[in-house]
């Protein structure tokens, strides 16, 4: 039988890195997880041995290091961009890099002092080439939602498992997971995060729901035909089930008021929604 080496990529995985900028008595901090991947001539590697192609993960992370002081963060998309095109250029051996940042949010206590934001992640993959093809994706995670009304649930296939009963005001919650492709470059990657967040803030709270899928629709149509540089959206979001509690044995009405949050199992509702135009992925999700 005759064998040979698939797809593979390597690199260092969660190098956390935090950044302070000292301003006078006025401090600031980034707090970044920054994963990096490389491929290229990796043959001899893995068939031989021959470590000659490979630039170590060690060096990788000590680069993600050194860039930071050297060129401070800023944007995580184009810090990210930043180390991508690094390693591709420096290196003939490495033809793709991908590098994938979450950024931690931490709000001002004092002027050096911070308190962590229990709220959602910011986040990036970044992909470069050696025929100068770059793609970016931005996005955000743990961004927990809820609506106590205009949730309704019914009219599903009823077979002879279906104990659910038809729902015509829920509570629908969710921990949203999205990202988005960008059809160009843009120096405002901020700005653009800033959009897409409240575009999907505001489509979930706004949306009367017949079904968690035809919400996370409305969310993805929202920040396309809100922020012209994005093309695709990519969401996941589980229905993080509320489910009322019967008090008829004590007793009691429960008139739509006291449920149980429910943690596991949850059903997870995944989609995309591009433009008819879009350009093509290539390895923009990889
Ligand atoms: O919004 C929902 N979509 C479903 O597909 C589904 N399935 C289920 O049991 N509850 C729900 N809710």
């Amino acid at each position: 039988m005759s064998v040979k080496l698939g797809p593979n990529r390597y690199g260092k995985a969660e190098t956390r890195l935090v950044r302070v900028v000292r301003d006078g008595p006025v401090h600031h901090i980034q707090d970044l997880n920054v994963s990096t991947s490389l491929s290229g001539d990796m043959e001899a590697v893995h068939l031989t041995g021959d470590n000659a192609a490979v630039l170590p993960t060690d060096s990788q992370k000590n680069t993600v290091y050194a860039f930071a002081t050297q060129h401070g963060v800023g944007q995580i998309e184009e810090f990210a961009l930043l180390l991508a095109r690094h390693f591709v250029e420096s290196q003939p051996t490495i033809h793709h890099a991908r590098v994938e940042i979450d950024e931690y949010a931490w709000n001002r206590g004092g002027p050096h002092s911070f308190v962590r934001d229990g709220g959602e992640v910011r986040t990036c993959v970044v992909h470069h080439d050696r025929d100068g093809r770059t793609t970016v994706v931005s996005g955000l995670k743990d961004l927990v939602l809820l609506n106590t009304t205009g949730s309704e649930f019914h009219g599903y296939i009823v077979d002879p498992y279906t104990t659910l009963r038809p729902a015509t005001d829920r509570i629908l919650a969710t921990a949203v997971a999205a990202q988005w492709r960008h059809a160009r470059d843009t120096d405002a990657y901020g700005k653009s995060y800033e959009q897409v967040r409240s575009c999907l803030l505001e489509a979930f709270a706004d949306t009367h729901s017949l079904s968690l899928q035809q919400t996370l629709y409305a969310m993805g149509e929202r920040a396309l035909t809100t922020c012209g540089e994005i093309c695709e959206v990519r969401l996941a979001m589980p229905n993080k089930h509320h489910f009322l509690v019967d008090l008829s044995p004590f007793g009691l009405d429960n008139d739509n008021e006291v449920y149980y949050a429910a943690d596991r199992p949850y059903g997870l509702i995944e989609g995309g929604v591009l433009r008819e135009d879009a350009p093509d992925a290539g390895f923009a999700w990889e």
